[in-house]
């Protein structure tokens, strides 16, 4: 797990007033990693670097990369589109100019370039782009070559939303603590691998003390078997409601038996085509220990409803029954939430926590999911998209590692069924949603064939060899 900040102004100026670090010190460790990016991919010196500097501190990482790389490459092109304002950007460009490396603003051939670095914006991005930034990042961005962003990719902003247009970049270096402007659903189009650039000290110096973390492969925990002497009982039985689109149950039951439950009943009206190993039954049995309610749905008879709500074992709620005023009554009580955008603007509105449209929603997630769980702390909450957010009261873990592959029916189903799974097996609320979720993207990312291709049972496949 890394650590996530909303700013890290104040990260910075721990260095320079705690540890006494200067900004040119940590600029110069910036522009050390930015080299050492470039050096790792372009190792031949008969290439063309790029480095895009803008009027900021930002721009002026890129100035002291150019230093740093002089003689490294047969060619390095400084562009200054704009002319360069803060101090630090002043003084790199000072100490280019003694070293004779000439920069130039304007850029009229942009092929055969092997590397183009976007120092244009930072973290000072602060108003929409005119057109001539527009221009240029259009430019930049129909260059093939291997595309760094530094800090952040231009255009993106410290909420981690586009303004206008942005750099797409194949890795963004940024510097010194990963920031949640990196991790929205929206910005994810443009960072490519985020690395994290140490600026002259350690993480744990530089970081401070955090709610928010980014989750890693390595922090996945699967639901191995470690004892010997067991029985099918020692795993639980987790219960899948299935409704009227039955697919839905089926996935989930399907997903829930291959992560681990012990047994798995489908709740169904009438006798349907399963597989063999997943029980029927019209009622829940009595040694349900978990259920997962709500995917397929449909119109479904209250009373049974609260009847399955009330029964005391953990549950994973998803889809149609973010719609149901009912949900509100177990919402202080330990459960797990697993909507997508639109299912969870829909629980906000009858929360009244917010009446708001899904691109609100999706420009404000980590800012939404907080609200709620601050209302709900006992929830466990998973806002599925790109970048999955899993919350439980204050606490924000951010699963970045799904691809598009996952947008598919039955994706989301398969994700119930893992957690409804490791809630049988005694898990807790958050390991469950946190394993399950590692889980269904590691799979995703795993997967072979074209990336349009993943059906569910490609992904439960994959999950059972993680
Ligand atoms: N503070 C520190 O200690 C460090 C800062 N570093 C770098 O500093 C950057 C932040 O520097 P700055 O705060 O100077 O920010 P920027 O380099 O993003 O530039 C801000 C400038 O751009 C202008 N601007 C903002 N939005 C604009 C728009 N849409 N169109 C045209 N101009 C616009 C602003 O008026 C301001 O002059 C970070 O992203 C990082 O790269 C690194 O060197 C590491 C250390
Ligand atoms: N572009 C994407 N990148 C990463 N994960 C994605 C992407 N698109 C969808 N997913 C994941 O796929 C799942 C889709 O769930 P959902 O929308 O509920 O589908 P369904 O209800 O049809 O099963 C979620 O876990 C979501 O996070
Ligand atoms: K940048």
């Amino acid at each position: 797990m890394q650590k996530i900040f909303d700013e890290v102004s104040s990260l910075d100026k721990k260095c320079y007033d705690k540890f006494s670090l200067s900004e040119d010190l940590l600029m110069e460790h910036a522009a050390l990693a930015l080299k050492c990016e470039v050096n790792n991919k372009i190792k031949s010196y008969n290439s063309t670097i790029l480095i895009v500097c803008g009027v900021g501190n930002n721009g002026a990482d890129g100035l002291a990369l150019a230093r740093l790389l002089q003689d490294e490459y047969l060619n390095i092109i400084v562009y200054t589109p704009f002319e360069v304002k803060s101090k630090m950007a002043k003084l790199q460009l000072e100490r280019l100019k003694l070293l004779g490396v000439n920069t130039t603003n304007s850029l009229r051939k942009v092929f055969d370039i092997d590397c183009v670095v976007d120092s244009l914006f930072g973290s000072g991005l602060n108003k929409p782009l005119k057109k001539e930034a527009i221009d240029i990042l259009e430019k930049i961005n129909s260059i093939e070559a291997y595309k760094i962003a530094c800090d952040i990719p231009s255009g993106v902003d410290n909420n981690g939303e586009i303004k206008n247009s942005a750099f797409k970049a194949d890795v963004t270096v940024t510097m010194g603590a990963l920031k949640t402007s990196l991790l929205t659903d929206g910005a994810k189009e443009f960072t490519g691998i985020i690395k994290k650039a140490n600026l002259g000290l350690s993480s744990s110096c530089y970081e401070n003390q955090t709610d928010m973390y980014l989750l890693e492969q390595k922090d996945l925990k699967l639901p191995f078997r470690d004892n010997i002497n067991t029985h099918k009982g020692n795993y639980g039985h987790a219960c899948v409601v299935i409704g009227c689109k039955k697919g839905a149950g089926v996935i989930a039951s399907s997903a829930a038996f291959s992560f681990g439950a012990g047994l798995v009943t489908a709740i169904v009206h009438e006798e349907l085509q399963l597989p063999y190993y997943i029980m029927q039954s019209h009622n829940l049995p009595s040694n349900v220990t978990a259920i997962a309610l709500g995917m397929g749905l449909g119109l479904y008879d209250k009373n049974e409803l609260k009847k399955i709500l009330n029964t005391n074992v953990a549950k994973v709620i998803d889809a149609d029954l973010f719609y149901e005023k009912l949900l509100l009554d177990y919402l202080n009580q330990e459960i797990v939430l697993t909507p997508h955008p639109k299912e969870f603007c829909s629980l906000l509105k009858l929360t009244k926590l917010a009446d708001i449209d899904i691109d609100t929603l999706q420009s404000n997630r980590f800012k939404y999911v907080k609200l709620f769980c601050k209302k709900y702390p006992k929830v466990t909450l998973l806002l599925k998209g790109a970048n999955v957010i899993i919350s439980q009261n204050n606490k924000v873990y951010v699963n970045c590692l799904g691809t598009s592959a996952l947008s598919k029916g039955g994706s989301g189903d398969v994700l119930s069924g893992l957690i409804v799974a490791l809630l049988a097996q005694g898990y807790s609320f958050l390991q469950s949603a946190i394993n399950a979720s590692l889980a269904h993207t590691l799979a995703a990312k795993n997967f072979k064939s074209n990336n349009y291709a993943l059906n569910p049972e490609d992904l439960i496949e994959g999950i059972k060899n993680l």
